[in-house]
């Protein structure tokens, strides 16, 4: 496959002035929903980790970089993380470091899974089946409905998951790494577009052993289950870096969507207070804003939630913040639809995963937008 991004031709500069120049393109991603391989294998599994009240604070901005802010398991033993060559050395400390890394998720699956065994009958009442998943509605060609999905799928939730995903020791070890790295004179990337603080994780050789195994292993029979309607069950790529927000630095992250059809942000700590994350609806949404869901970081704990939902950092207020962040992404979804100005790329070749589009025909997957 070729990773392709999208050139700015649809608006000037750099990627985030092309998409937020564009402000709330209208949107409604059109079309039927065929349910993933994963979808049906897992048929009546009801994953819902937590859900959360409604927060009631206003978000205070719209557009990111409007302010100056700028491991599987003792469950899952297949995963043999390797040690890192060269300077990345560092991060094997002994404990933290390998397949113990991760918490096991898949044994959170297997709980899951009975109970929402239990739950699927009247999850959704009325439907015909537990299978998660979208059917068209015969009645309404290209439409889906959310037949089967769980039941904290529905109309206006939120969608916005809370899950163990690295244990303390291996956050600890990464922290070290993170900061040798920074301390080093090892050319450095911007984490994105609005972050001025930080490291990308393919820098540190970090992503196709620890970032691959997770996206592949774990995180993808989650989002099949989850999102079948964003590409849940399609991720072929990701981008993921490491946020810092410090005295000095960066210190909050105004309210944004990401480049990603899905995204897991991760806390590594260190001690700190503020800096919580709230979420409005979809930016694509009339009154996207209008009830942030304000949550808190729990170190080694991910919050898992569709890119487009707009989110951003409420400012620091002491100590320093470290998070994890991968951006999801399919191209079977993104090829026919830019996350960012909602309209069909225009690609260019690009290195690596470039921003997650690929030349091939994308195996058929519409999407449609639930909330
Ligand atoms: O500050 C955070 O943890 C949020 C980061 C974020 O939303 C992003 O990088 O896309
Ligand atoms: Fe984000």
């Amino acid at each position: 496959m070729v990773p392709a991004s999208w050139t700015g031709k649809l608006g000037g500069g750099t990627r985030r002035a092309h998409a937020l120049s564009r402000g709330r393109p209208p949107l409604p991603w059109p079309g039927s929903v065929s349910a993933p391989p994963q979808t049906v294998f897992w048929g009546g599994v009801f994953v819902l980790f937590c859900t959360w009240e409604l927060g009631t604070d206003p978000c205070r901005r719209f557009h990111a970089g409007s302010t100056p802010v700028p491991g599987l398991a003792r469950g899952a033993p297949e995963v043999l993380l390797r040690k890192p060559a060269g300077r990345r050395a560092a991060l094997h400390h002994g404990d933290g470091w390998g397949p113990a890394a991760f918490l096991p998720l898949r044994l959170l699956l297997l709980r899951e899974l009975v109970r929402g065994a239990l739950r699927a009958p009247r999850a959704l009442p009325g439907r015909a089946a537990a299978a998660p998943g979208l059917r068209p509605d015969p009645a309404q060609p290209r439409v889906c409905q959310p037949q089967g999905l769980p039941a904290a799928v529905r109309r206006g939730a939120k969608r916005i998951y809370r899950l163990p995903v690295l244990t303390a020791p291996f956050c600890q070890a990464l922290l070290q790494e993170l900061e040798h790295f920074e301390q080093s004179d090892m050319p450095k990337g911007r984490p994105n577009t609005m972050n001025n603080y930080g490291v990308l994780l393919h820098e540190l050789g970090l992503d196709e052993q620890l970032v691959t195994p997770l996206r592949e292993r774990f995180l993808q029979p989650l989002t099949a289950l989850l999102y079948p309607d964003c590409g849940g069950g399609w991720l072929d790529s990701h981008r993921a870096f490491v946020v810092k927000y410090a005295p000095g630095q960066d210190r909050e992250l105004g309210c944004h969507y990401d480049n990603a059809e899905l995204t897991l942000n991760v806390a590594l700590g260190k001690a700190f207070t503020g800096g919580a994350l709230y979420f409005g609806g979809l930016f694509q949404a009339p009154s996207a804003l209008a009830r942030p869901l304000e949550v808190e970081h729990v170190v080694g704990q991910g919050i898992l939630h569709r890119g487009g939902q707009l989110h951003g950092a409420r400012p620091l207020g002491t100590g320093e913040r470290w998070n994890l962040v991968i951006w999801l992404r399919a191209s079977a979804v993104r090829n026919r639809l830019c996350p960012m100005c909602c309209r069909k790329p225009d690609l260019v070749d690009d290195e690596g995963f470039g921003d997650g589009f690929t030349r091939e025909e994308p195996p058929v997957v519409d999407v449609c937008a639930l909330t």
